[in-house]
């Protein structure tokens, strides 16, 4: 099968030109700078001050005066610095994204972080499990540099070196995911959540009550503007805090395997976090999705045109590929449970314990009738975690991020299931009516039949469809009218093509 070339101008990718190493991908291929140049040290001395101090978020639990008065100390110096000019910066827009710490900032096993908010061992490891991820996903980007030139030639052989491709694509997928899942080995929940975490809450993240006045508070950006919601910031003005949905690997996997995460009407979290990567990762991010080949049309082309083994193998390799990301999901979302929620869920019920322990010792104290008990006590006792485990909790990247990486990961799986109808089509009459049996929302396999599709003659027309849309039946109407949809073989535990299985 031979594919027209007249407009493949992705056939090879020049990574290079968007800052892509080779051996580093996404990573530096330098080490970052240890101090900035001698016009900026003041801000790095501010550091080593702040460093030295030990200073602590202001809604620790059990904050001390004199750590709040060292935290003061240290903010009234920060005023005092003088305005250091940026002028290059301004106008050569050299980085073009918010401003405010972000997931990007060698070789795999000799990383190390150079600064640090906590100076904790967790933290470290926290960071260097996504470094890992990043430079382990370099062979990742090196196999879809190989297979668009394969699309680009799309011959028998072409076919069956981008199956080959894509076999290896799922095994480093999964490695991704078994690195993800050893940040576990160093990184102690508890203290990421409630030591590490805390310093890189942004404006979105979670917002806590102050303690002092019992209003909710967030960041304050001294001298970002009036700003107080975030929905009034400009697309520049944003501050997001730090989230590893800014991992320009995952972007890139998803973006090559087809997964879309855009919504209609507003700008999707993934996009958003988009604006947070380096200049030239994101037009990297947009070269690749403007593929006029992408990989997904390349394979349901080819197995809807050829039933041959060259083009079921390479279905099921994309298949395949697409699981392993789904898979990698799925272990994301026990590592934000574990780290996450777990954590908030006990530092709620602690607080919840301390506030019922400091009611019944004051009402000892004070006698049967106290008046005001109920506000004075959860002034002393509330904390963020609490906030959190009540009204839902909230990513540093400032998602509801139950829902939000559940539907990410479904969203995934969405690709793999729309394929998977792929191999089996018939483009006239069929007799009656057919089950169609699909998967559900959740991708479980339904037995049960979900709906019924009848078929007319001639350019086959849908004449009914009584399925939900969450169903998603995959049911296609390619340009000659051909209707490509499956059938399920409850015996044979299998899916057939509807013409040749009529239930
Ligand atoms: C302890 C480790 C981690 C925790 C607790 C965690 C937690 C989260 C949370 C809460 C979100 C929701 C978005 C937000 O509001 O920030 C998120 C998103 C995301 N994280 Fe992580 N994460 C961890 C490690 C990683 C690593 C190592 C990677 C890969 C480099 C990663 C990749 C992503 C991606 C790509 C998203 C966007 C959603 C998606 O594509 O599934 N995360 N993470």
């Amino acid at each position: 099968m031979v594919f027209d070339t007249s407009h493949a101008n992705l056939n090879a990718l020049e990574f290079e030109v968007f800052g892509v190493d080779s051996r580093t991908g996404f990573m530096p291929l330098r080490p970052p700078v240890g101090r900035l140049p001698a016009l900026w040290e003041v801000w790095e001395e501010l550091l080593d001050d702040a460093r030295h101090e030990h200073l602590q978020p202001g809604d620790k639990l059990g904050l001390s005066f004199a750590e709040m008065a060292r935290s003061e100390r240290w903010r009234n110096s920060l005023r005092q610095i003088p305005l250091l000019p940026i002028d290059d910066l301004e106008t050569s827009q050299e980085l073009l994204r918010p401003n405010i710490n972000t997931a990007s900032s060698s070789r795999e096993g000799a990383i190390r972080c150079q600064t640090l908010f906590t100076d904790t061992p967790d933290e470290s490891a926290f960071y260097l499990c996504s470094a890992r991820i990043e430079l382990h996903g370099v062979r990742a980007l090196n196999i879809m540099r190989s297979s668009m030139d394969e699309i680009f030639v799309g011959d028998a052989l072409a076919v069956a070196r981008l199956t080959t491709y894509l076999i290896s694509l799922s095994t480093i997928i999964g490695e991704l995911k078994s690195l993800l899942l050893d940040v576990r080995k160093e990184c102690d929940p508890e203290i990421y959540y409630n030591v590490v975490r805390p310093w890189f809450r942004g404006e979105d993240s979670d917002t806590y009550l102050d303690p002092g006045s019992g209003q909710k508070r967030r960041w304050i950006f001294e001298g970002a503007g009036d700003y107080t919601d975030l929905n009034m910031l400009p697309p520049d003005r944003e501050l997001s805090g730090a989230s590893a949905g800014q991992s320009s690997l995952i972007h890139a996997l998803d973006v090559f395997l087809g997964v879309n995460h855009e919504r209609p009407n507003s700008p999707s979290f993934m996009k958003r976090m988009q604006r947070y990567m380096p200049r030239q990762h994101r037009q990297f991010l947009n070269h690749l999705a403007k593929n006029p080949r992408p990989l997904r049309e390349f394979v349901m082309s080819a197995s809807s045109m050829d039933s041959n083994d060259g083009a079921l193998a390479l279905k099921e390799a994309y298949n395949h590929a697409v699981m392993s990301l789904k898979e990698f999901r799925d272990s994301h979302m026990i590592i934000a449970t574990l780290y996450i929620i777990g954590p908030a869920r006990r530092a709620a019920e602690v607080a919840a314990t301390s506030l019922v322990t400091s009611i019944s010792e004051t009402e000892a104290q004070a006698g049967p009738k106290v008046p005001n008990i109920v506000q004075t006590v959860p002034e002393a006792t509330h904390t963020q975690v609490t906030d959190d485990a009540t009204v839902g909790i909230t990513g540093t990247g400032g998602t509801d991020l139950v829902q939000f990486l559940k539907g990410v990961r479904n969203q995934t799986i969405l690709q793999y299931d729309r394929v998977l109808g792929l191999g089996f089509s018939y483009s006239h009459s069929v007799p009656g009516r057919d089950k169609l049996v699909t998967r559900d929302w959740q991708n479980r396999r339904t037995s049960k039949p979900h709906g019924h599709v009848r078929i007319g003659s001639g350019p086959a027309l849908i004449l009914s469809l009584n399925c939900s849309f969450l169903d998603y039946a995959f049911l296609s109407v390619s340009r000659c009218l051909r209707i490509l949809c499956w059938v399920r073989n409850d015996n044979a535990d299998e899916w057939l093509p509807s013409s040749t299985k009529c239930i």
